[in-house]
């Protein structure tokens, strides 16, 4: 009995250390923020009628495009990964992968996803979603990235995208309030990204890559994080102006958005680098949250 456990422990530990790169190089957690940015997209929608099932395979879609974008991602700067200390282990630098697999692995889920899409969605959805996957994964990543400090704020278009995705998989047309929500997200976008690129300015530094703190210095950074979540403030109220959303919503984001506001000041008048790494951290359950209040507020009042 217990040869035969242990035979399966060693067959399980297997599958996953073969798994495990695979998984790395999708990001996984940032995909499944994006589809959560989508699914509310989906829910916010005009009623359509469409089943759950149609609905899941629009999310799975979206999903794997995602994913399959944050793969070419690591391909492309696997170079520049190796001299950072956030990055040096993952998969491509560790030669956990060849590019070739890795190449193939998200050639296939790309086009898994696509051909979802369009099976169960429409063809504007699948066009703007494979318009999102060459946005971060070539235009930011290739161009971008290694050209100008305001990189995150253009290619942040592209990760801003899937709650548009989600709208317009369930209508087949781009109307205005779902761009409200993409406004949401790229707005938030650089008080997220810029709190990490203060407390990782050194790698960035190692790995010659023009981020804003680099280019520009650490105060100018947290000045633009400041007027952005400002910025990110003020959208916020726009969904409960225009009656996409109700009190809830506008009762939690207001909340949310005094928090953050208060972070990043804090962080402005501060020098500890520890505060940069609270803020990205508190970006992130941010987003979560404000998202989630969209979807509770719209499921339940
Ligand atoms: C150009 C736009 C963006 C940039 C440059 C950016 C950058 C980053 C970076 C560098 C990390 C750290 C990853 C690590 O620890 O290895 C991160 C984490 C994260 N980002 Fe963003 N981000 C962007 C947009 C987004 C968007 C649109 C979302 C979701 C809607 C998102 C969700 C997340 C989440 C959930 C994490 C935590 C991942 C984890 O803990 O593994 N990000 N982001
Ligand atoms: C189809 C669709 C919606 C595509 C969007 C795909 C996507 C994964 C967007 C997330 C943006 C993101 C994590 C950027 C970080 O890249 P980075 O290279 O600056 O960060 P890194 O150094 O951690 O790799």
């Amino acid at each position: 009995m217990n040869v035969e456990l242990a035979k399966y422990t060693h067959a399980f530990d297997g599958i996953s250390k073969y798994i495990q790169p695979y998984l790395n190089i999708c990001k996984p957690k940032v995909v499944l923020m994006l589809v959560l940015t989508a699914w509310v997209g989906i829910i916010l929608a005009p009623e359509s009628g469409r089943s759950i099932w149609l609905q899941l395979a629009a999310l799975l879609g979206i999903g794997l495009v995602s994913a399959s974008a944050a793969a070419i991602n690591h391909i492309l700067d696997r170079a520049k990964d190796k001299h950072m200390v956030r990055t040096r282990h993952r998969p491509m630098v560790q030669e956990q992968l060849s590019v070739q697999q890795a190449y193939i692995f998200a050639f296939v889920i790309g086009i898994l996803g696509s051909v979802l899409l369009l099976a169960y969605s429409n063809l504007l959805c699948a066009f703007l979603t494979v318009l999102a996957l060459f946005g971060y994964a070539v235009v930011y990543t290739v161009f971008l990235k290694r050209s100008t400090p305001q990189n995150i704020v253009i290619g942040g278009l592209a990760g801003a995208m899937p709650p548009l995705l989600g709208w317009v998989s369930e209508t087949s047309a781009m109307s205005a309030e779902p761009w409200l929500l993409v406004m949401i997200i790229f707005t938030w976008t650089p008080p997220h990204f810029w709190a990490l690129a203060i407390a990782r300015k050194q790698d960035y530094e190692r790995a010659n890559v023009p981020m804003l703190p680099v280019t520009h210095g650490v105060h100018f950074t947290k000045l633009c994080m400041l007027i952005y979540t400002i910025l990110l403030s003020l959208v916020c109220i726009l969904p409960y102006l225009i009656n996409m959303s109700g009190i809830f919503y506008l009762a939690i984001s207001c909340f949310l958005n005094a928090r953050f506001l208060q972070k990043v000041t804090f962080l402005y008048f501060e020098s500890k680098s520890e505060s940069a790494m609270q803020v990205f951290r508190f970006s992130i359950s941010y987003l979560l949250l404000l998202f989630s209040a969209l979807f509770i507020d719209k499921l339940l009042f």
